[in-house]
């Protein structure tokens, strides 16, 4: 799915508007019932409903809204802030359309602000994505009121006063609501950890905008639907063996830390690679053949530490890093490594923690390289430090694009970013996978797909998503605070 910035989503309102065509107060009725269908599906009407409107579209949204809900017989208060002269057509015909026995209250004066009471929602409709400057007067109070009482806010598209495309001041003065409920697409803040709290819980509904306008327009950012990557599940043929589905090597593991390639191992062979050899140090052969008899070990000379740059010729795709430390020795395996690669490889942990500290390495990593940091090894790469994470997404396209690698920047909604300069934004994963592990699991995971054969940038963008549904598969089982790293690789499968 594609992620638009707002001036595209206004383009793609008045596209739809002239080409279905639609009048755009119908297109608001139907946006209005998109929200109204979610909120219904998940509130019922015993508690009280607030809808605060500004006077733009976002305001127009509100007030069909509470027409909706009030003809579904729930209990609903709206309150105008008035902080222009006139409102938008769309919203005047909105406010015409309401039933003239409706509780308006205009708020013009601090002293019209309300209380919101705790077991009532309140629906954020005071400014959408048309805000142009940070909220500030009557509205700042407003929003300040709702964030300091127990109400359950709601914004309508966006959260009243969080820029869509560009960060907001720490001063800004923002809704913070449970949910969002946004319009047929996620807004960019939608990815960024800072805006988190402005955020919430975001869904999105279909207003049914233009499908020819979506696939004409051009957008650096995607966000991964399970639709998108059906392509790439194929099933196996009848007469396929293991040779058929690739050799993986895995590179890690050090003393104290074989637990790293183990999981790693484990995830590479669920991932459906056909073999998989992993290079240890030696006091990892007995954990590794014990743990994981499926595997082949390629134990190193060394006893703590891997050193030994492999033949390569054998495998189909390379995974390096997990628990491998940061040894002298190691760090001299890895230069001869680079030098010699012909297949493709996956970059992690204190694989991108040697490249950090010797970052003339970066430049011998191959095109299409996949690296999986997350972002204070991100952070070590760069060697620089972004303000915000605005920027932090910008400095991450620009790496990717200038050195032609595959960067998966690991958290919440990880962020793929590929040579072409797209920024493809993941959608499944939960808190619950903020565990030691996990990152290694991915690791096994895409280097097992690589060597089965599917391109980087794929291997990549699929990867991270399964990686995620098997982690909300074990948090559904086992719950958030339970799930580790184990139960990622258990509930694996596509
Ligand atoms: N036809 C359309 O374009 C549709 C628009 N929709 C809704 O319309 C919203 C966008 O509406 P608008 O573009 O009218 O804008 P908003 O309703 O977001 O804002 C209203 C107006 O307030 C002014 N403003 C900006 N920042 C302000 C601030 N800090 N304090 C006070 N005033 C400020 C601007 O002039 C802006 O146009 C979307 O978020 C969505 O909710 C939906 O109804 C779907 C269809
Ligand atoms: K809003």
């Amino acid at each position: 799915m594609k992620v638009f910035s707002v001036n595209q989503i206004r383009a793609w309102d008045a596209f739809t508007i002239a080409h279905e065509p639609i009048h755009s107060i119908d297109l608001m009725e139907r946006a209005s019932v998109a929200f109204v269908k979610w909120f219904c599906a998940h509130f019922d009407d015993r508690c009280p409903v607030t809808i605060i409107c500004g006077m733009g579209n976002n305001g127009g949204d509100g007030l069909a809204i509470a027409r909706i809900l009030i003809q579904k017989c729930y209990a609903v208060q709206v309150y105008i802030v008035k902080h222009t002269e006139k409102g938008t057509p769309d919203f005047a015909q909105n406010l015409q359309r309401l039933h003239p026995q409706t509780s308006i209250q205009w708020i013009e004066q601090e002293a019209q602000i309300p209380t919101f009471t705790s077991n009532s929602f309140v629906i954020d409709a005071l400014l959408g994505s048309g805000l142009t400057r940070p909220a500030t007067g009557l509205i700042a109070k407003v929003i300040q009121q709702v964030n300091d009482s127990e109400a359950t806010a709601i914004s309508v598209d966006i959260a009243s006063g969080l820029f869509a495309d560009s960060p907001n001041a720490p001063s800004d003065v923002i809704i913070k609501p449970a949910y969002t409920i946004a319009f047929q697409c996620p807004k960019l803040a939608f990815f960024q950890p800072q805006c988190a709290e402005y955020v919430g819980e975001w869904h999105l509904v279909s207003i049914g905008l233009s499908e020819s306008y979506e696939a004409q327009t051009p957008t650096p950012y995607f966000y991964t639907t399970a639709a998108a990557l059906s392509s790439l599940t194929k099933a196996r043929k009848k007469y396929s063996h293991k040779g058929s589905f690739g050799h993986a090597l895995l590179i890690g593991g050090s003393y104290g830390k074989m637990g790293s390639i183990v999981l790693s191992a484990k995830a590479c062979l669920r991932s459906g690679a056909g073999l998989l050899t992993v290079q240890a140090p030696r006091c990892g052969y007995d954990i590794l053949q014990t743990s994981l008899p499926e595997a082949m070990v390629l134990p190193d000379w060394h006893w703590m530490v891997n050193t030994t740059v492999p033949d390569i010729k054998p495998y189909s795709a390379i995974g390096i890093g997990p628990g491998l430390g940061q040894d002298p020795q190691t760090l001299l395996m890895l230069k001869g490594l680079l030098s010699s690669l012909t297949s493709p490889i996956v970059l992690d942990a204190d694989a991108l923690n040697l490249i950090s500290k010797h970052p003339d390495l970066l430049h011998s990593v191959p095109k299409n390289a996949i690296l999986t940091p997350h972002p204070k090894e991100f952070q070590r790469l760069l060697n620089d430090q972004w303000k915000d994470d605005f920027e932090k997404l910008a400095m991450l396209r620009t790496f990717a694009q200038k050195l032609q690698l595959i960067v998966c920047l690991k958290g919440a909604h990880t962020a793929i970013a590929l040579p072409d300069g797209s920024i493809h934004f993941n959608s499944t994963g939960n808190p619950g996978m903020a565990t030691g592990g996990s990152g290694d699991v991915l690791t096994g995971i895409i280097t097992g797909l690589l060597a089965q054969g599917m391109p980087p940038a794929d291997a990549a963008i699929f990867g991270v998503f399964q990686h995620g549904n098997a982690g909300d598969r074990a948090a559904q089982k086992c719950t958030q605070p339970a799930l580790i790293a184990s139960d990622i690789i258990n509930e694996m499968g596509w």
